[in-house]
């Protein structure tokens, strides 16, 4: 029996409640007579919490921050409860300490109130940032909540919440069926073992897992998705019963056990935009075991110089508007230089012929099992090529792979130039002023990202042609051109012609499965590129 569990902390949604007796002694007050109350553990918009709620009003509540609360056995019956912090309710006075005497009806009872005073204490510490708002509430937020923007997670978990976009990355055979090869070739990976399936979307990753014979998935997911992933579990009973789908984030979720593998697709284009790897990270150090298995392990971001006249044409035309000087009877030319540089700010995304690199392609690798998620939010990667082709370079081209490296079989989904296209296609930063190289010339330079908090990177991108023949040794740099881009802002260019007609002259490999197609052969087409390059 697939179920579904809603646990998104900082909603009024986990909460534990014990009837009990009890007194308070405050140092404003003195002791007040026993009486009954419901004493309610929660963590709710207002932070973590233990109310005690007595038969009269609710302002009469007696609140205990939990973060600061120690709670100590009188005996077998008997507890007291010191609050040392502020207030939380405003009419209170802003500091004190008082003592809270509680007596249970049994002393089974008092042993179950004193593990969920535990529990929750641990619970406060970890969901609140200890940030305290001027009229004295808790303010809890999730690393999540604190460096990306409210009004981006909003639109970026309701496009994920739509059946629509699920089926396009459904539809992308390339990737999901990597995927599946990927867990099929290695199900001893997943045999017997506990799997959390990051970002679930679907759940067509959790369903893999327990096709192949996981225990147990827990399936977290963010979006609405999540109950229309409970919805293709219940379907699937044979499999949804190993499956329990969680709706929230994975940076706030509690689950109930550690896992043995972490399976996830969190790769956005140039692999890092939407800042998904970070909460893969993040789950991975909140819920995996030490030495535990991520599928997929390791992700490599290539890089190499191009060479497109069309593309660089078409895009500086798109600027051509603001040369007009009688546009109604208006000048527009002032904006011209703005609207150029704002059309060269915008990465290309579209599948291009991997002839018209022009030299071989470096890489910059991220090992998912060992990066902190800091070093996510800032990637500075040098540039170092050698010019096949004397030609004008008009900027950086990019995709990425990933690599599942599974016990049995090492396999490799990639976006690269001349392998099958996926929805993710490759990356083009051009620059507003190409450079011109010889063959044989060094092009050296830097990629640097930084990430923003509506889920994707400032790029800034410098390229410059080094001295070349007689003095080259000396290293002066002949030109230099640089950009600056905004990775949230790409100018999808799918529906353009493309300029060239090229699939029947592809070498034969690329014309086979995605089976054949792996890093090394990224490599030698990225060799191979240069030298055939017709301009
Ligand atoms: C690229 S989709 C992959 C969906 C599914 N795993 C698949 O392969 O078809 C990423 C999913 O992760 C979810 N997601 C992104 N960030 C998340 C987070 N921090 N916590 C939970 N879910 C998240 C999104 O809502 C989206 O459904």
């Amino acid at each position: 029996m697939e179920t579904i569990m809603e646990v998104h902390l900082g909603q009024k949604q986990k909460q534990q409640e014990f009837t009990v007796s009890i007194s308070q002694l405050s140092a404003s007050s003195p002791t007040t007579p026993c009486s009954l109350a419901l004493a309610r553990f929660s963590i709710e918009g207002q932070g973590a919490q233990l109310r005690f709620h007595q038969d009269s009003e609710p302002r009469d509540d007696i609140l205990v921050d939990l973060r600061t609360a120690q709670l100590f056995k009188l005996g077998p019956v008997e507890s007291t409860c010191i609050d040392e912090g502020s207030a939380i309710n405003k009419e209170e006075e802003k500091s004190y300490s008082r003592g809270i005497t509680i007596r249970f009806k049994v002393e089974d009872e008092s042993r179950a109130f004193h593990r969920a005073f535990e529990h929750w204490k641990t619970e406060a510490a970890r969901v609140c940032s200890g940030g305290r708002l001027e009229n004295g509430i808790l303010a809890c937020k999730s690393k999540f909540d604190d460096k990306i923007e409210a009004s981006s997670a909003k639109m970026y978990f309701h496009y994920y919440g739509q059946l629509l976009h699920q089926q396009n990355m459904l539809q992308d055979y390339v990737r999901t069926g990597t995927y599946y090869a990927a867990v099929v070739e290695n199900r001893a990976d997943f045999i017997g073992r506990v799997v959390v399936d990051v970002g679930a979307g679907s759940g067509i990753l959790s369903l893999f897992a327990a096709q192949v014979g996981a225990k147990h998935v827990y399936a977290v997911e963010a979006s609405e998705m999540a109950e229309y992933a409970r919805r293709l579990i219940a379907g699937n009973p044979s499999l949804g019963q190993r499956i329990t789908i969680i709706k929230g984030k994975v940076e706030e979720v509690e689950l109930p056990e550690k896992a043995d593998i972490l399976i996830s697709e969190p790769m956005g284009t140039l692999l890092v935009n939407e800042r998904m790897l970070e909460s893969y990270v993040i789950a991975r150090d909140r819920f995996l075991h030490p030495n535990g298995k991520m599928f997929p392990t390791v992700g490599r971001i290539h890089m190499a110089p191009f060479s497109d006249e069309y593309l660089y044409v078409e895009i500086a035309n798109k600027a051509l508007f603001w040369q007009q000087q009688n546009y109604y009877g208006v000048d527009l030319t002032p904006l011209h230089g703005s609207a150029f540089q704002g059309y060269f700010s915008q990465p290309v995304v579209d599948a291009f012929d991997p002839r018209l690199l022009v030299a071989p392609a470096i890489f910059h690798t991220i090992d998912f099992t060992s990066v902190k998620e800091e070093e996510l939010y800032e990637i500075e990667i040098p540039l170092s090529f050698i010019a096949s082709v004397g030609t004008r370079v008009h900027g950086l081209a990019c995709w990425f792979d990933v690599l599942f490296n599974g016990s049995s079989v090492q396999r490799w989904l990639t976006t690269a130039p001349g392998a099958p296209t996926t929805h993710w296609y490759q990356l083009r930063c051009v620059l507003s002023q190409p450079i011109y190289v010889m063959a044989g010339q060094e092009i050296t330079g830097k990629l640097h990202m930084v990430a923003h908090n509506a889920q994707s990177y400032t790029m800034q991108l410098t390229m410059s042609a080094k001295m070349w023949g007689v003095g080259a040794e000396q290293g002066g740099i002949l030109q230099t051109s640089s950009c600056k881009l905004d990775l949230k802002e790409p100018y999808y260019r799918m529906s353009q012609p493309q300029a060239y007609a090229w699939a029947d002259q592809q070498p034969q490999q690329l014309m086979q499965s995605q089976d054949a197609v792996g890093p090394g052969l990224v490599q030698q087409l990225s060799q191979n590129s240069g030298a055939s390059l017709t301009q």
